[in-house]
């Protein structure tokens, strides 16, 4: 279990199939993010560095900017989160670790079918001394009458008018969906606009967060479930 009071030893290059690969160091917004538990989010780091390929989640190219584009990229919107959260489609734990790293005060459910990755889930949990988190095995779908949560988030797991149907029905009344999406967040919620009234989705929105951090903001696809 990693000592959030240690700061571990960062990766700094791998070998990928003989070739030498650099792993980006982490940047210093990583401590305004994470604060006194920096140390936890390096641990995670170096264990996405060192599987992340194996898991099928990281080719060569993510290596640079495992921390910006990753790390950094899911946990700039743990201010928005509360209560019980569910992460849909986690994969390697994408964003629901890096927020629970830095929500040690919300709780969170990572959601993942592929055994490999939920197993790999569990052991990342058990190893980081996260007592925030669980891992459940399965497809959103089939853990919709079993859950109700304050927050549902989900990251490159589907576009809008498939990942509403997933992700809309595992939400409380008056909840609502934390969507990280890219550059194509409207055009998919323009997209979208039958599944978005036929699940009478309120007050749909794009939203920046991380504005005035050195490093790019993300964005979000955020909607209150009535
Ligand atoms: C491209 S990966 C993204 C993983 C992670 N969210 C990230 O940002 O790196 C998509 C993940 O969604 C999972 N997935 C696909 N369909 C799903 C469903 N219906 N319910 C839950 N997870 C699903 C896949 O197994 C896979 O791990």
């Amino acid at each position: 279990m990693s000592d959030p009071a240690v700061i571990p030893e960062p990766i700094t290059e791998l070998e990928i199939e003989g070739e030498r690969v650099e792993v980006e160091p982490r940047p210093a917004v990583a401590e305004e993010i994470f604060g006194d538990r920096v140390g936890i989010a390096q641990a995670y780091a170096n264990a996405l560095a060192r599987d992340g390929e194996l898991l099928g989640l990281l080719g060569p190219l993510e290596y640079p900017r495992l921390w910006t584009r990753h790390v950094i990229n899911s946990a700039l919107i743990a201010p928005l989160l509360h209560g019980e959260v569910g992460d849909v489609g986690s994969g390697a734990g994408l964003p629901g670790i890096p927020l629970a790293i830095a929500r040690p005060d919300v709780k969170f459910t990572l959601i993942e079918p592929m055994e490999r990755r939920h197993n790999w889930l569990v052991q990342q949990i058990k190893e980081l001394g996260l007592d925030n988190v669980t891992a459940v095995r399965g497809r959103a779908e089939e853990v919709a009458e079993s859950v109700a949560f304050d927050q549902v988030t989900a990251r490159a797991v589907a576009a809008l008018s498939k990942l509403l149907p997933w992700t809309v029905p595992l939400v409380k009344y008056g909840g609502e969906v934390v969507l990280l999406k890219g550059r194509s967040a409207e055009a998919e919620i323009t997209k979208a606009a039958k599944v978005i009234r036929r699940y009478k989705l309120e007050d749909i929105r794009v939203e920046e967060v991380g504005e005035g951090l050195d490093t790019e903001p993300t964005r979000v696809v955020r909607a209150t479930v009535e």
